[in-house]
């Protein structure tokens, strides 16, 4: 456990550095508007290995608002030796060279140092080789050591802290516990303790290496390229729906479960709730305003709900790894958008099963198939991931419940693409014509 100190006046010059171009990162919780940092912490990282204090290790907690965004951010940097020069700088300071320590050895050395894992001890994780993943992240992960290596090792830092268990360590730790393999294995995770908002202490989790899943191909990649190729993805979407079904099994074995009299109205109510979330972000959403209405209604007269659980929370294909013939389940922060509380409570298990179906919608048109062509892929895969879902125990999917879940997924996603990428918001756009028509 690592503890923050107050930040000091290198810290603060760091931060003004840094500033402009961490706003630009992809991580960053909001773009496209002037956003107010300041920097309310620092961990101070200490290097085993260095002889001297060479590489200054700082993790920066610094907390971004903008709009409605209050997030708190990690960010480690390195200030390098006098005349050692990087790819890749993030400025200068007193003729040194700062840079994201994230994959810097001097960082990852310290981190691993200071990191627990499963009976207590990190486990052995090489450093000898260290790649930056460069793909659109949330958060920023690094792979250690040489492919080919059994202990090779995936680290993520979260970029956005809260306090408590992050549920993306804290998850797939205890399923792992349970002899669940649907998941990569943590195999060393670190905490810090900083002050919160109202001055008390609170701790939460700063990051997490996983086993790495060697020749894996991202799900939303992989499914992109067969929609490009007009390639059915049925059986990959079936064999997706089983792993779900199985997993949720695992999760409610793991975690508390709870029957929910006021299912129906509740559910109503948080996509009334949703919609009008989505609307202040987004105004183009005002014509979806009756089709959502209707769907709410459609739900309050549902006779009752299935009992809520543990879920993923965020499931889309990005989320799943295709290796050795098989499907791995990634990331379960759940809504990065979301705060801490709402993403842990229990849910309808159903919500994945939506997920997965709009990630469907996005690989065909990512994959560049429309119109009817478009719609038979998906509705092939959409009919094979039922299908597999329903094959065990856990699955079962009300079609009007997936309705609404999927069109809550869709304004969710229509706010999400709107501050991240707006270019591909015309894709939940054209998913609200299609679930609200
Ligand atoms: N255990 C792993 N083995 C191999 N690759 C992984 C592993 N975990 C993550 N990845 C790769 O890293 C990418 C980002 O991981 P993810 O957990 O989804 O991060 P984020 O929360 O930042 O979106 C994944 O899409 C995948 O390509
Ligand atoms: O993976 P994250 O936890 O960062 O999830 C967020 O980003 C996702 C995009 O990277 C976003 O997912 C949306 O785009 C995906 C394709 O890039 C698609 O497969 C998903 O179905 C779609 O929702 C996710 O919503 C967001 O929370």
């Amino acid at each position: 456990m690592l503890t923050a100190r107050a930040p000091d006046q290198l810290d603060e010059r760091l931060l003004a550095l840094v500033g402009p171009a961490l706003v630009a990162r992809r991580w960053f919780p909001v773009k496209g508007v002037a956003a107010d940092l300041v920097v309310v912490g620092t961990i101070s990282l200490v290097d085993p290995a260095a002889a001297a204090p060479a590489v200054e290790v700082r993790v920066l907690l610094v907390r971004a608002r903008a709009g409605a965004v209050d997030a708190l951010l990690q960010v480690p940097l390195a200030v390098l030796a006098p005349g050692e020069l990087a790819p890749d700088p993030l400025g200068e300071l007193d003729g040194r060279t700062v840079v994201d320590a994230v994959a810097h050895p001097a960082f990852l050395r310290a981190w691993l140092a200071a990191a627990t894992g499963p009976g207590g001890t990190a486990a052995r994780v090489p450093l000898d080789e260290v790649r930056p993943i460069t793909g659109e992240q949330s958060n920023s992960s690094v792979v250690l050591g040489a492919a080919g290596d059994p202990d090779r090792g995936i680290l993520k830092v979260v970029r956005a802290l809260q306090a408590g268990a992050n549920p993306d360590i804290d998850v797939p730790r205890r399923l792992a516990e349970v002899g669940d393999d649907d998941v990569p294995a943590p195999r060393a995770w670190l905490q810090a303790t900083w002050t919160g908002p109202d001055g008390a202490p609170v701790v939460g989790d700063l990051g997490v290496v996983s086993a790495f899943v060697e020749g894996a191909q991202d799900g939303f990649e992989l499914a992109c390229a067969m929609a490009g190729r007009h390639e059915s993805f049925a059986d990959l979407a079936r064999e997706l729906g089983a792993v779900t079904a199985r997993l949720h099994d695992a999760l409610a074995r793991v975690y508390p479960t709870a029957a929910d009299d006021d299912g129906p109205a509740r559910l109503a109510g948080a996509l009334h709730d949703r919609f009008a979330w989505a609307l202040a972000a987004v105004p183009e959403l005002e014509p979806f305003r009756a089709g959502v209405e209707a769907t709410c209604a459609r739900v309050a007269a549902l006779p009752s709900t299935p009992p809520r659980q543990r879920v993923h929370g965020d499931l889309h294909l990005g989320q799943v790894l295709r290796a050795s013939g098989r499907w791995l389940v990634l990331d379960f922060e759940g809504e990065p958008l979301a705060p801490l509380e709402a993403r842990v409570r229990p849910d309808l298990a159903v919500r994945d099963v939506a997920g997965l179906l709009r990630s469907f919608d996005y690989a065909a048109a990512v994959g560049g198939l429309t119109g009817e062509d478009a719609a038979a892929w998906t509705s092939a895969a959409r009919a094979a991931l039922h299908a597999g879902y329903a094959s065990s125990s856990a699955g079962s999917s009300d079609e009007v419940l997936v309705r609404a879940l999927e069109l809550d997924k869709t304004l969710y996603e229509a706010v999400y693409e709107s501050r991240n990428r707006p270019t591909w918001l015309p894709i939940p756009l054209a998913g609200l014509h299609r679930l609200t028509s």
